[in-house]
């Protein structure tokens, strides 16, 4: 197989329209493109952005190597060959501004911001999504499973069921940002610095047949803090005493058995069971595991009858999102060089909330200063100076006019940061532990009704006065004209 890029991880409509341009001679024009989502998933309260440092290595990488080219021309025999080397010599030389990784985020705001030339930020459409959407899902689906948690650990198990292996590592990365403790997947260790954990399978138990010599087998030749499976033939009548027996030998070799794992049956009944003859046997060091199709749902309702669950195994459900498996993530040109200066461009649809706003714009965060939480997120045009100067801002819902507010106490704060500047990497990617300690700061700048997980208060996104006559404008003047 040959050796390929993802310089060719795009959709072939970018490809066509990047030709089209450049036979038209269009391809050098300026153009802005803004990424965004129009609805929240799961019916949460937000979301957390993730997939910007794939996002960074995926332009800093982005060339197309011969292969690539030879893959091109043999595809369309008709291409003129000055495309193919208008291609060899491609790099990214636009501007990208992002959320950060871990920011809390909301419909319809803009989450990434490309500016280039109409060629270069065409082609990246599709990546970009592609990554975001499914991070920033998984982030968001983990986020809500941390809400439930609390302070319990919670592992990542879910590469078996992942729709293959990138959305494995990387559904483990943004699974680690919300709030993960660690995962089951080496590679997502060693790649990211993910503490790789694991327990033991039902096959270790099985291929010895006697499952007290299973346990002692493995027991003895892991080092310190074993977790056994005590499920795989009777939980209560001899998974946990031959689990506790174990134990106790470990303990008379001056070693500690670190906790058994449930995977089958009534959850929370057993481990309130198995709590009890571990506390009855001396053991209320050793620690309690479940898993078995678990996500935020069976969690809260377990802990609320009263599990005696210390650590939470989340594998098919949060791994492939499965309650709503895609984030619909768009990216839609808002300003292009037409007939040689820069102008807001829309998009009309039928469907209202289709409709783009046109124009770059900027997102800032207003917090109240009185309380330090967030108000509401204002979306403006960089050249509206008002949430930087402090001064008196409007937050409408042009929908709903008699929903507003007038704030002045407020700092605003800056979401988009810029990430690449002519082509030019000019963000230092954050650690991964850095991106968890800001996604924990992110959370307590909001009041906790916007961040439960069952009906939360809606978080106000506003658009600017002047961004809202902007569009008004130019729905005006795409629509036919009224008849008489
Ligand atoms: N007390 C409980 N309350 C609510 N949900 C529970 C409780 N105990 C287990 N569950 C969940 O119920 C589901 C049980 O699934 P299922 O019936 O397929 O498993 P099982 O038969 O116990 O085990 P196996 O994996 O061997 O099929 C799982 O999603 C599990 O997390
Ligand atoms: O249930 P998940 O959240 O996906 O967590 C991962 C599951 O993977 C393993 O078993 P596997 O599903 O392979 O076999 P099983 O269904 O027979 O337990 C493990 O025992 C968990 O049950
Ligand atoms: O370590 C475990 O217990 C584990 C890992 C992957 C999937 N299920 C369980």
């Amino acid at each position: 197989m040959k050796q390929l890029g993802l310089a060719l991880h795009t959709d072939k409509y970018q490809i066509n329209m990047m030709y089209a341009h450049w036979i038209n001679g269009t391809h050098q024009k300026k153009a802005v493109f803004e990424a965004y989502f129009r609805k929240l998933p799961f019916g949460n309260g937000y979301a957390v952005f993730a997939g910007l440092e794939r996002i960074v290595n995926y332009i800093n990488n982005l060339t197309f190597h011969e292969d690539e080219i030879a893959f091109l021309a043999e595809q369309e025999e008709e291409y003129d060959s000055r495309f193919l080397d208008e291609l060899r010599q491609f790099r990214f030389y636009g501007s990208i501004s992002a959320m950060k990784e871990g920011a809390i985020v909301f419909a319809d705001e803009p989450l990434i911001r490309v500016e280039g030339t109409i060629l270069e930020a065409q082609l990246v459409e599709t990546a970009l999504l592609n990554f975001m959407n499914y991070q920033t899902l998984i982030a968001t689906k983990a986020s809500r499973i941390k809400q439930v948690a609390g302070d319990d650990i919670l592992l990542e198990f879910g590469t078996r069921r992942a729709q293959e292996a990138d959305a494995a590592i990387w559904g483990a990365r943004a699974a680690y940002i919300a709030g993960f403790h660690g995962t089951s997947n080496v590679l997502a260790g060693a790649k990211f610095g993910i503490p790789a954990k694991g327990t033991h399978a039902h096959s270790w138990v099985q291929s010895f047949g006697n499952e007290q010599e299973a346990f002692d087998r493995y027991a003895a030749a892991l080092p310190d803090g074993v977790t056994l499976l005590v499920d795989t033939f009777d939980t209560l009548g001899s998974g946990v005493p031959h689990a506790i027996k174990t134990a106790k030998e470990l303990e008379a070799r001056g070693k500690k058995m670190s906790a058994i794992r449930l995977d089958s049956g009534d959850l929370s009944y057993l481990s309130i069971q198995a709590r009890k003859m571990l506390d009855d046997a001396g053991l209320s060091y050793v620690k309690i595991v479940a898993s078995n199709d678990l996500d935020e749902n069976t969690i809260l309702d377990l802990k609320a009858q009263g599990a005696q669950i210390d650590t939470w195994g989340v594998g098919t459900q949060l791994i492939t999102a499965s309650d709503q498996p895609s984030l619909g993530g768009v990216y839609k040109l808002v300003e292009c060089d037409i007939d040689g200066t820069m102008q807001p461009v829309i998009k009309i649809s039928a469907n209202p909330e289709k409709v783009t706003t046109p124009g770059s714009k900027d997102v800032y965060r207003i917090i109240s200063t009185g309380s330090g939480k967030a108000i509401a997120d204002y979306i403006c045009f960089p050249n509206e100076d008002e949430p930087r100067e402090g001064k008196r801002l409007k937050l409408f819902n042009p929908l709903h006019p008699y929903i507003r507010k007038y704030v002045s106490d407020y700092q605003a704060i800056a979401m988009l940061e810029p990430v690449f500047v002519e082509g030019k990497q000019v963000y230092e990617l954050p650690s991964l532990d850095e991106i968890r300690a800001y996604h924990r700061s992110q959370l307590e700048q909001f009041w906790p009704e916007y961040l439960r997980k069952l009906n939360p208060e809606i978080y106000r996104v506003n658009i600017s006065p002047k961004a809202w006559e902007m569009k008004q404008k130019l729905i005006a003047e795409h629509l036919p004209p009224e008849e008489a």
